[in-house]
């Protein structure tokens, strides 16, 4: 059974519109007028158990409204979306007690209360037996380490402290998916390495699918081996982060550092009928860009080969996700990338019986 399977999701919301001025102030008391934004526009992906898999777009992309749906928050306008076997704004009861939800900007904690008190009153809303519910609590205390913190009412705990609550909080019922909006939004670098570690674990050793909505593309790339793009409510990219780096990334750059003083000549030379790209950048060093389609391995081997040239350091800078991912929703070419990308894989599927690909 899939985790996740989702086919021409959409959502629309109907929005009053305002009309200016006095007279439409009043016209709007008598009839109000209504536009529709479509939020999530026909949108298809399925994630089989166990992935850990990345949600990303910029905001108003459509992110937060899609994981909504897929918690039953919000009912879809239309399209068909199953969430472990459940379609989860009917079969509410026995759906949640199979998920695990954590919003960074929201809490599931009782703000007064001490910590443990939300997590007792957890146990009841979702029935967890007392013995299941101590094992469960012990093992995720010590594991995120919140002995000290458990008496304390939320109100009084630091923002790392608190996640590190509410994923407890999500996890006390041993959900088989957990959803994560942000959950590393505004926490100090320590924290979020911690809170990275903790999913990898969780994923590891209990199987738990996540499904992570973040601007931090840190956290993608600690966590994710899959990614889905979205953009004004479209998939514009749905693989793996390595590909998005091949496809996307413009290529890599080497900084040589030599013992001797160089000049460019130089060093152009011993990469002749490479499209390749020098520069340098002070007497000893210079930096070469190589496209993506070139392999590093064949620059640095002329390099490094050469017997003229005594190299003292190197240093090989990888694509940065972040540009790349920054370029892919500035550019207009998203979306056609994203359809050749689509046509590429259709090409190099099987053809199916008969020889015809729909
Ligand atoms: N309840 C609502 N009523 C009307 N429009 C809405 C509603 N919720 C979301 N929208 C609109 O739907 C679009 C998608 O919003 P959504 O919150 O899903 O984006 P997002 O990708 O999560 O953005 P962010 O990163 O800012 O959280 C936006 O244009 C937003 O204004």
């Amino acid at each position: 059974m899939l985790a996740i399977d989702v086919a021409e999701l959409r959502k629309q919301f109907k929005v009053q519109k305002n009309r200016e001025g006095l007279s439409g102030a009043l016209k709007d008391l008598f009839k109000r007028e209504h536009t529709v934004v479509t939020a999530v526009k026909d949108i298809s992906f399925q994630i089989p158990q166990g992935e850990i898999c990345g949600y990303i777009g910029e905001n108003g992309a459509g992110k937060s409204t899609t994981i909504k749906m897929l918690t039953g928050i919000l009912v879809p306008t239309s399209g068909k979306l199953q969430v472990n076997g459940y379609v989860p704004y009917k079969d509410r009861e026995e759906f949640v007690r199979g998920i695990g939800v954590v919003f960074g900007q929201r809490s599931q904690l009782w703000w007064d209360i001490g910590v443990i008190e939300s997590f007792r009153l957890l146990r009841k809303v979702y029935r967890v037996s007392e013995t299941d519910f101590r094992r469960r609590l012990d093992e995720l205390v010590e594991t995120l380490q919140l002995q000290d913190l458990l008496n304390r009412p939320v109100r009084k705990l630091s923002l790392g402290q608190r996640m590190r609550c509410e994923l407890v909080a999500a996890l006390l019922h041993q959900p088989s998916i957990l959803f994560l909006d942000e959950p590393t939004i505004g926490l100090d670098i320590v924290v979020k390495t911690e809170i990275r570690e903790f999913l990898k674990r969780l994923n590891r050793e209990h199987g738990t699918t996540i499904l992570l909505t973040t601007h931090d593309l840190q956290d993608i790339e600690a966590l994710c081996s899959r990614v889905i793009m979205l953009d004004d409510g479209r998939i514009i990219y749905d693989g793996g982060l390595d590909e998005l780096k091949q496809r996307w990334g413009k290529g890599r750059e080497v900084q040589f550092q030599f013992t001797d003083p160089i000049r460019l000549m130089e060093v152009q030379k011993l990469t002749g009928g490479l499209a390749v790209r020098w520069t340098r950048e002070n007497e000893f060093t210079a930096k070469v860009w190589i496209p993506r389609e070139l392999n590093v391995s064949e620059v640095l081997s002329r390099v490094v080969g050469a017997p003229e040239m005594d190299i003292s350091d190197i240093k090989i800078f990888e694509t940065n996700t972040d540009e790349i991912v920054r370029e892919i929703y500035q550019s207009g070419s998203a979306e056609v990338n994203a359809a050749a990308l689509q046509e590429e894989k259709r090409a190099e599927e099987p053809v199916p019986a008969g020889g015809v690909r729909s």
